[in-house]
């Protein structure tokens, strides 16, 4: 078991003065159905959602953006639909889900401002977290609620997704919204208190792994099979969350949700299993954009603007000398200096339509050249690598 547990703690993830959890700046948390929503009665545990939402006050205090991704629609909408607890068709689901939903916002809603905050609904597809442009879309809507200091409500949008483009389940979704906004941290909250070398369930001597380093062979069969329930997701699906966290540099813990103030209680205890990515989001993200994206043109820059892009500055429309080949905003492009030597490569905020009638322009300019008010940036530079 050593071999799997690496008890090395000299990583950034654990090296600060608190916790893998209070050291995070952007935090997303993932509440399932069977936490949140009384099965019986279809309604939300408001006693303990309060708990939930003190717990995230506290870490918006201390500076900590957050993120929650809940689950809970469907348990909360089937009871006015008269539909039974198990063994719905998808397209019962979907409709229990649409009748839950307004539901769930609201009791989220209620709950926040109770403590200050104001909740945002944001319904998501996997769609949605694949097509580079929706991602961005969405990823500009998330970045600009936490800028006003609201929290990010996430649910999967039950009523389009068919069973093709469905998650499914919230922990990968959870992932994808913590690639998406670049988060440190995700914590799902569970019936469990982590991952243990078997389903303690069934198997009395399983012992829980506080740290995860690597996702080996060993790991992964530890989880054994999807388990069918009020929750979509058992030990496997959180896995995968793993795998998409560990390659996006966002670390993730599996934690026992059930008690009151259950963030609270998993900094204070630390009992979880953590699952430690080697990079920060921002070198994954780096690493994405220089290895696996293929440029779909180039921009030319002055030297005012290489200077800057040196200096960790965005590149502004006003510096852009020259645009080739066609692309679509989100796509990447190469970025070449005054003597045709690539400088960097990066994910570009306008098409190339539209690129090529502001380049050389301010960025006060654009919108009376355009007729809308894009980003301020060509490219920004949380999307920008040089030296490729
Ligand atoms: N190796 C394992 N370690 C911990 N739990 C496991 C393991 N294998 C299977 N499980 C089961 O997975 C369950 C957690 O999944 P699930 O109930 O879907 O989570 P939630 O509804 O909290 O999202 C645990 O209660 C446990 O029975
Ligand atoms: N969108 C669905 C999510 C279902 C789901 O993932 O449930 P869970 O395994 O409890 O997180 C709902 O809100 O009911």
């Amino acid at each position: 078991m050593a071999s799997l547990i690496d008890g090395d703690s000299s990583l950034p993830a654990t090296a600060g003065a608190g916790s893998p959890l209070a050291d995070a700046k952007r935090v997303v948390v993932k509440i399932g159905s069977a936490l949140l929503v009384d099965e019986k009665r279809g309604e939300v545990h408001r006693a303990w959602l309060e708990t939930v939402a003190a717990d995230i006050a506290a870490m918006k205090a201390r500076g900590q953006e957050v993120v929650v991704v809940t689950s809970g629609s469907i348990a909360v909408g089937r009871r006015h639909l008269g539909l039974p607890r198990g063994g719905l068709r998808l397209e019962e689901k979907q409709a229990a889900a649409a009748t839950g939903q307004g539901r769930l916002a609201h009791a989220y809603q209620e709950t926040f401002a109770g403590h200050g905050m104001t909740a945002a609904q944001v319904l998501l597809t996997i769609g949605d977290t694949e097509d580079r442009r929706r991602y961005l879309n969405a990823r500009n809507t998330m970045d600009t609620l936490l800028r006003y200091g609201a929290v990010p409500v996430v649910n999967e949008n039950d009523t389009v997704a068919t069973t093709e483009i469905r998650f499914g389940d919230n922990d990968r979704l959870a992932a994808r919204v913590g690639m998406m906004i670049g988060a440190d941290a995700l914590v799902l909250l569970s019936d469990i208190d982590g991952l243990y070398t078997a389903d303690p369930k069934t198997v009395e001597t399983a012992e829980l792994i506080p740290e995860v380093r690597e996702l080996t062979p060993e790991i992964e069969a530890m989880a054994g099979e999807a388990r069918p329930g009020v929750g979509t997701g058992g030990m496997v699906t959180k896995l995968m969350a793993a795998r998409i966290c560990m390659g996006s540099g966002t670390r993730m813990a599996i934690a026992l949700g059930k008690p009151q103030h259950p963030l609270k209680r998993l900094e204070e205890t630390g009992r979880c299993t953590w699952f430690l990515p080697k990079d920060t989001p921002r070198t994954a993200r780096k690493t994405w954009i220089a290895g696996r994206l293929r440029p779909a043109g180039t921009l030319h820059v002055d030297d005012g603007a290489a200077r800057a892009l040196r200096d960790g500055r965005s590149l502004l429309p006003a510096g852009i000398t020259a645009i080739e080949g066609t692309f679509e905003r989100g796509d990447a492009v190469l970025i070449k200096d005054y003597d045709g030597a690539v400088l960097g490569k990066g994910l570009v905020a306008y098409n190339s339509h539209d690129a090529s009638l502001i380049a050389g322009h301010k960025t006060a300019d654009i919108f009376e050249l355009l007729g809308y008010r894009g980003r301020d940036e060509m490219i920004h530079r949380d999307d920008l690598v040089l030296d490729v």
